[in-house]
């Protein structure tokens, strides 16, 4: 099981292109799903003790690698039953399901088991699983109004079998009542419901403990609301080598002080402040403890910290060929004084951090047109009203923007992607829900501003920032405040 930083993703169809390369070198299918379920079979031996396991196969490969897991558990002398939604439909499903010589039990019929395996559905999944309601949690599927008679009886073997004939909310209801009985659930490449590519949830799926992705990521592992069903994540090796401009974000390499640093080979960050000071003063507080050499803050703000250099705003002020990078967003306001202040950050010259309020104020065409590293950091709500609304997925909405505005573009929220304008994407996975607390998004600002103002390249740099942010927050625990956050960024760094 191999932890899933800085691993690549992989789209369904990208998946299928590097499985057929290796089909094409002359490796059948038969083994790549063999290799999936031997690997699944091992990883659920360690986690399964001496429970009994209970394996749900769908009708296509992901289905297949459930029976070899099957089949290889039993192998090991563990206790595994097999459920199955229907008769396999693909050649390498039905060998599979050839190879496993135990009873095979219908889903509708079958008993819950300590362990449940997922091998309903994976990246194939193209509709809901069915169109009921899905029954709550707790609630056996027969008071939730599934139909549990007719789904199989239907079924095996059967070419008419479609998820209606099976009754609506069999599938769905099943799930649930055998992933709440059982103590620990875990989905093979995918838990099963969820769409691949968009993370868009098809169908509702128990949230599981574990996900073992074969070959690679998918999209869905990391994006809302897909991500919240995974649990922990952990990427399986099949012998499918895989690339992709998009990857999991990695612990950053950050560059530590030497013996010839000072204050400002350390970086220095300029943050502009505006109507509201305490978001301006929370980015600052920020860039100084993420590691910046100097952090001088530009307009009215008042108290502690001692070591951050107020001046009052002026475009004097501004003209500082040290600044290695400027933040300009964070309770700016929207007034004139905040257009006359953005004006004046984006003649600066200066590599920008363009945030909160700032990206309210700003026209995409005026970032295109700018010749210096820029870093935007919208959320949902900031997003739509720059670059306009759209049922797109999320890694799409964020690499187009970045193309189009010629700018990294970090799209926050619990999926923050980061995109840069060639194309490579890094998305975060999810660290602490306590950070939708008011100002933890500047924060990120500042934190961002001092990792490129240390002179990594833009996209490293809102990597290493997000990075940072999240890592701080898991730190903390629970109900922190942004100041809490801006102080945790230390530990962060040191721990690094
Ligand atoms: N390819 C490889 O080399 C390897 C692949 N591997 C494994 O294969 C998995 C992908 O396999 P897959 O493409 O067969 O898709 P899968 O998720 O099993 O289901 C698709 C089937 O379900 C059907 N179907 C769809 N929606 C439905 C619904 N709501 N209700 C009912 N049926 C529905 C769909 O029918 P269709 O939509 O075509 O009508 C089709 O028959 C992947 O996640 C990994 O586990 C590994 O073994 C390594 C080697
Ligand atoms: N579950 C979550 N809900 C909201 N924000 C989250 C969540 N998880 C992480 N975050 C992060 O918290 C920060 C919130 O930023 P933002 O919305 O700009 O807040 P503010 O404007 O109050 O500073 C972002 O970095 C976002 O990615
Ligand atoms: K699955």
């Amino acid at each position: 099981m191999i932890r899933i930083e800085g691993q690549p993703i992989l789209t369904a169809a990208e998946m299928r292109a590097a499985e057929d390369a290796v089909i094409t070198t002359g490796v059948p299918v038969e083994t790549l799903m063999d290799r999936a379920g031997t690997a699944i079979a091992h990883a659920v031996r360690r986690l399964a003790g001496s429970n009994d396991v209970l394996i749900l196969c769908g009708p296509g490969n992901n289905g297949g690698d459930g029976y070899v897991a099957a089949r290889v558990l039993a192998e090991m002398g563990v206790t595994v039953r097999v459920a199955a939604l229907s008769e396999p439909r693909t050649d390498a499903a039905k060998a599979a399901r050839a190879g496993w010589h135990g009873p095979v039990e219908t889903l509708a019929d079958a008993n819950p088991a300590p362990i449940l395996v997922d091998a309903l559905f994976g990246t194939g999944l193209s509709r809901p699983l069915d169109a009921c309601a899905t029954p709550t949690p707790n609630t056996p599927p027969a008071e939730a109004g599934v139909q549990l008679g007719n789904a199989i009886d239907e079924s095996p073997g059967s070419p008419n079998w479609t998820p209606a004939s099976a009754g609506e909310g069999t599938i769905v209801g099943r799930l649930h009542f055998l992933a709440n009985a059982a103590q620990l659930k875990i989905a093979i490449d995918l838990p099963s419901g969820l769409a691949t590519d968009s993370g868009q949830a098809l169908s509702t799926p128990p949230v599981f403990d574990l996900t073992l992705a074969l070959g690679a990521l998918k999209p869905a592992h990391l994006l809302q609301p897909a991500a919240r069903y995974c649990g922990q994540i952990r990427l399986l090796d099949i012998g499918v080598p895989a690339t992709s401009q998009a990857e999991v974000l990695a612990t950053p390499i950050l560059p530590t002080p030497g013996p010839d640093s000072h204050k400002y080979t350390r970086g220095m960050v300029a943050i502009i402040a505006g109507t509201m000071s305490g978001a301006a003063d929370l980015a600052a507080l920020a860039a100084m403890r993420a590691g910046a050499g100097y952090v001088t803050l530009l307009g009215d703000s008042h108290g502690p910290p001692h070591a951050l250099v107020r001046t009052p705003f002026s475009v004097h002020a501004l003209a500082n060929d040290r600044i290695g990078a400027l933040v300009i967003g964070p309770g700016l306001g929207r007034d004139d004084t905040a257009r006359t202040r953005l004006d004046a950050a984006l003649r600066s010259g200066h590599p920008l951090i363009i945030d909160g309020d700032a990206l309210r104020l700003i026209d995409p065409d005026r970032i295109k047109a700018l010749s210096v590293p820029v870093i935007l950091t919208p959320h949902a709500g900031e997003f739509d009203a720059l670059f306009g609304k759209s049922d797109a997925d999320k890694i799409t909405r964020a690499r187009d923007a970045a193309a189009f505005a010629n700018a990294v573009v970090v799209f926050k929220g619990a999926d923050t992607v980061i995109a840069a304008p060639d194309g490579r994407v890094r998305i975060a996975p999810g660290s602490s829900d306590w950070l939708s607390t008011a100002g933890t998004g500047d924060v990120l600002a500042g934190a961002i501003g001092a990792m490129l103002a240390a002179g990594l390249d833009p996209l490293d740099a809102a990597g290493a920032g997000v990075w940072l942010h999240g890592d701080a927050a898991r730190r903390l625990g629970a109900a922190f405040i942004a100041d809490d956050l801006a102080d945790a960024l230390r530990c962060a760094r040191a721990a690094l």
